[in-house]
Formats: structure tokens, sequence, C-alpha cells
């Protein structure tokens, strides 16, 4: 099927009397990886938390593969296919990182009465080529707390992969992480998308990245779309050097 695979259109979304997102469309296509960048409080976190369904339109419409699924739960978008990484991680700091892949594994194919049962030997082959998938194949039996943030943001990853999503939202996929497990990360993202044609939508406060790896760029500012288009393109933009990257320049 042709199209976007998720399109936000003409969404808004209003707290009390205040409108953090205002009337923005923003269409996914199939394999691309597109980044969403702006000012604090531009309201890129919104609009992520709307495509993943873990808030609701005040109005506009959302869809995915063509289907209105406004209003549905994120658990519901997880098993169509939709995933989302989130700024805290979710992991179990007290299992290792194979356990932590497995229960998200059994998770999403309806396995958690086995929960109690010996796990040892189950889903060994996909764990496996999950942490392979984010080079986390070396840190297998490490506990999940003790890893740096690089390594749970790609254990993050693998748990967001286990449900087998054909789109991936990433909200600041490199907060808080060293110059070298930033790379990493990077090379993560860029070999999901070239190998898997996974479409990826991120947010990210690193200028340098976004533009490193982004295919097309969405700027915010003030709830509203400001630029959408190729990294040269958003770069050249007046509005968008004037309202963001002037302000980036004088923080
Ligand atoms: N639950 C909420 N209730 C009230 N206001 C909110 C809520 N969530 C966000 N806002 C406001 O909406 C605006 C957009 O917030 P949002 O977190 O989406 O921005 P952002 O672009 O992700 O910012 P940052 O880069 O700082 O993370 C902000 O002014 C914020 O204070």
């Amino acid at each position: 099927m042709s199209g976007p695979v998720l399109e936000l259109d003409r969404v808004s979304k209003s707290f009390g009397a205040f409108r953090a997102v205002s009337k923005v469309s923003v269409a996914l296509e199939k394999g691309e990886i597109l980044g969403l960048i702006g000012p604090n409080g531009a309201g890129k976190s919104t609009l992520l938390n709307l495509a993943s369904g873990a808030l609701h339109p005040t109005s506009g419409d959302i869809r995915y593969h063509g289907r209105s699924i406004a209003g549905a739960h994120p658990h519901a978008l997880v098993h169509r296919g939709i995933a989302r990484s989130f700024q805290i991680t979710a992991i179990f700091p007290r299992l290792t990182v194979v356990e932590n892949v497995r229960i998200a594994l059994m998770a999403r194919r309806g396995l958690c009465r086995d929960f109690l049962r010996p796990a040892g030997k189950m889903l060994k082959t996909e764990i496996a080529t999950l942490l392979e998938r984010v080079r986390m194949s070396d840190r297998a039996e490490r506990y999940a707390g003790e890893l740096a943030a690089g390594d749970r943001k790609r254990l993050e990853f693998a748990i967001a992969l286990a449900g087998d999503p054909s789109v991936v939202l990433l909200d600041e996929p490199t907060a808080g992480m060293s110059g070298a497990e930033r790379a990493v990360v990077v090379e993560v993202i860029m070999d999901l998308n070239a190998r898997e044609g996974v479409s990826l939508l991120f947010t990210e406060h690193d200028i340098d990245m976004v533009f490193a790896i982004a295919q097309r760029i969405v700027v915010l500012h003030q709830g509203e779309k400001i630029a959408d288009g190729a990294p040269t393109e958003v770069r050249a933009s007046p509005r968008v050097q004037e309202v963001y990257l002037g302000e980036a320049a004088n923080a």
C-alpha cells in the first residue's frame, strides 16, 4: 500500500486554555527517518505523545496505514506496529539484559502466564537476534541497572523492537550520552532503518545529530509547524534560522 505509514493530519492539543500543538500535519513515509526539532516548549514531546497514543488530540486526525488511530490506546498501537521509546527508559534494573528482552518478547506474544516456568531456553534465538541488532550481545548477562546511558538506551531499543514494529518513535535517543555512546546509538538507528526498513520519527536537541541522520526535518515553534523538508532546505530557511537556530546561537 502506498502513502504515508503514519500521518498526523492538522492535529491540535490543548492543555486547558493553552494550545501546545496547533494544526500540525506531518506525514512519515515508509522507511523514512524524520527528525522533529524546535526550541524548548515547541511541542515536540506532545506531538510524539499524540503519535504514540499517550495523548489524544483535541482536534485533527492521526492515521496509521490510512486508518484513523486517534484515541487508540498506546498498548493497542504497540501491537499494531508503532513502538515508542521514552526519554526515561522503562526497563527492569534488577534483571539482566537478556531477562529484560525475554520479558518484552513474552509480553508481546501473550506468553505472560509462562513467566514462572523455567524460562532459560525460551526465545533464545529471538533474544540473540535482538541483542545483535542493537550491538548488545556482549552485555547480555549484565544487570540492566548497571548499564551506561548508551547501553540502557540500546536495551530500550531492543525492547521496542521485540514487537516487530514498522514505526519507531524516539524521544531524544541520545540524551545524556557521551560522544562515543551517541555514535553507537546513531549507528544502531541508521542500521535499523537501512536493514529493516523501520520508519523513524524522533525528537532531539542535538542538532548536529539530527542533520546527520534525518532524511527530512520538521521544525516546530510555539506549537506550530514552521518548516518541513530536506535538511538542506530546513537549514537554509530564514524562518528556522530566526526562531530556532538563532536562539541556539544566542544560548
Ligand atoms: N500535561 C501538560 N499540561 C500542561 N501543559 C503541558 C503539558 N505537557 C506539555 N505542556 C506544555 O506544552 C508546551 C509544549 O511542551 P512539550 O513538552 O511538547 O515541548 P518540547 O518541544 O518537547 O520541549 P522540550 O524541548 O523542552 O522537551 C510547553 O509549554 C509545556 O509546558
